[in-house]
């Protein structure tokens, strides 16, 4: 049965605490919940997978890799109320021009939008250390993909994810 953000959040933010501390990227955690459920369809952080990964494309790799198909049709498999929990808002731009995760959860969504994932719930919008300001949001709303705030969690979310930066 569903639970509430606050749980998911903290299972985000525990994925993020596994992030290998780095100074070129943040340590984030993402969770893909099929709301109407609650159940998770699959938690991930940066760095996880090789290839200089972030946490929401962690997730999507290893859905479609658990399918046994390719991330970018992983969309495929996301029917219903499936929406995303990251501790950072997903990226707009990356320094490695690697693919954003902007992109990633976009290109979820079938002909016409529907499908895919449908919400972002994030715990903080992204510091503008790397990229200056992300303006994703607009980028998801835009494709019918809400971005939601989860509020609580900030601090935490913030000295995990910089933890690889030094002082
Ligand atoms: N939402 C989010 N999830 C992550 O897992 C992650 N590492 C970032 N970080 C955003 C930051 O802007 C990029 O990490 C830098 O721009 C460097 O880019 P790369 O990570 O090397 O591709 N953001
Ligand atoms: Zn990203």
């Amino acid at each position: 049965d569903p639970k509430d953000h606050a749980t998911y959040m903290r299972l985000a933010l525990d994925q993020a605490q596994e992030s290998p501390p780095k100074p070129s990227n943040f340590r984030v955690g993402a969770l893909l919940v099929d709301e109407t459920t609650g159940s998770i369809l699959a938690r991930g952080y940066t760095l996880e997978l090789e290839g200089n990964t972030h946490a929401e494309q962690c997730c999507l790799i290893k859905l479609a890799q658990a399918h046994d198909i390719a991330e970018d049709r992983v969309g495929e498999l996301l029917a219903g109320d499936v929406v995303l929990y990251t501790t950072m808002e997903p990226c707009n731009l990356r320094l490695s021009g690697n693919l954003p995760c902007v992109d990633r959860i976009i290109r979820t969504r079938g002909e016409g939008g529907k499908g895919g994932i449908r919400k972002v719930y994030i715990g903080v919008q992204e510091p503008e250390k790397f990229v200056g300001e992300n303006k994703g949001r607009a980028k998801l709303e835009e494709h019918g993909i809400e971005v939601v705030h989860v509020a609580g969690f900030e601090e935490d979310i913030l000295r995990v994810a910089t933890a690889g930066h030094g002082r």
